[in-house]
């Protein structure tokens, strides 16, 4: 098992009357990406900034490699943070704007123009940085992210206000900063985002974990073992009732039964002579997943918010 760098262990945060944190508890992994996915107001941006040191939990604890993150000496070399693309000096060139951050941590300007380069921002470094989209904003704070060479990182949100190229470029560096060991925590509230890119989610909703597992498993116990027969013949839900499956749906030509692996399906319809055409084992989506797992959180706010 990988070492895990961040531990998180049962915060706890009201703001008046809003239970922002309720017992959230899990750990980040070297050399994955862990999406922290849940809907607007779950509680993950204020779990970041407790990791970071900048709330301070009613109860419980976040630990950096071991230690708080404000008792880290050189926190930047520890964990490399993005929580607010849009907060800089405008009027400040991206290359200055990170070269006041690795002073800060006593760094030098090698070190700048090495990640200006990683980030693509190199044509641009001399440019203010009020001028930058949202997109460059999000390379620029992933690069000041990366100043210190940090075993982990932790983004909040860094896919927003980019283009459909530029969430692929960000994929694919992610996946390159799992690949070189580092854990990556970045946080989403779209599923979607993340497709092709993180190995774990840890999925929250009203202050806590709904679900902590690797996407392949998740992927796996969404689809629920559901498959689909197109057929011709009249009898097939019968047949396979009969099998032990369970029908959940008939339509005039095609039946979804569950609790049938589908070599069972195919054996069943073709010992009692029905025709078919095509049998589909249900896969569902990571967004399908996700939007199961979340709808009762949601639909907790939506009622809250009608009050
Ligand atoms: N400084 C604050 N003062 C008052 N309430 C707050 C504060 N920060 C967060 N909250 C409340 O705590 C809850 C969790 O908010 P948080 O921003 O952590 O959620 P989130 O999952 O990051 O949502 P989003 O996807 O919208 O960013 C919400 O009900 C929010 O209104």
């Amino acid at each position: 098992m990988s070492e895990t760098t961040i531990v998180v262990d049962g915060l706890r945060k009201r703001f008046g009357s809003a239970q922002a944190l309720d017992g959230m508890s899990f750990g980040v992994r070297a050399g994955q990406i862990t999406g922290f996915i849940g809907p607007n107001g779950a509680g993950k941006s204020t779990t970041m900034r407790v990791i970071l040191g900048l709330d301070r939990p009613d109860a419980g604890t976040a630990l950096v490699g071991g230690r708080p993150y404000r008792a880290l000496r050189r926190p930047l070399c520890h964990l490399g943070p993005l929580l607010d693309a849009a907060a800089l000096q405008p009027s400040r060139s991206a290359r200055n704007h990170l070269l006041w951050i690795a002073r800060s941590q006593g760094l030098g300007a090698a070190r700048v123009d090495e990640v200006l380069e990683q980030a693509g921002l190199r044509q641009v470094a001399r440019r203010a940085a009020g001028g930058f989209s949202l997109g460059m904003r999000q390379r620029l704070g992933i690069a000041a992210a990366l100043l210190g060479d940090p075993p982990t990182l932790m983004l909040d949100e860094p896919f927003n206000g980019m283009d459909p190229e530029g969430i692929i470029w960000m994929r694919g560096f992610l996946r390159s900063l799992a690949g070189q060991g580092r854990a990556v925590l970045v946080s989403s509230h779209l599923m979607s985002e993340l497709q092709d890119c993180a190995n774990q989610v840890v999925i929250v909703g009203r202050g806590r974990v709904i679900a902590d597992m690797a996407v392949a498993e998740l992927l796996r116990s969404a689809s629920g073992g559901r498959v689909t027969v197109r057929t011709g013949g009249s009898g097939a839900a019968d047949v396979l009732r009969a099998a032990g499956g369970t029908v959940t749906d008939a339509g005039h030509d095609t039946v979804t039964v569950s609790g049938l692996a589908s070599d069972r399906v195919i054996a069943a319809l073709s010992a009692r002579a029905v025709p078919f055409s095509e049998v589909a084992v249900h896969r569902a989506s990571l967004e399908d997943a996700y939007l199961e797992l979340t709808r009762e959180a949601v639909e907790f706010r939506a009622s809250e918010t009608a009050r």
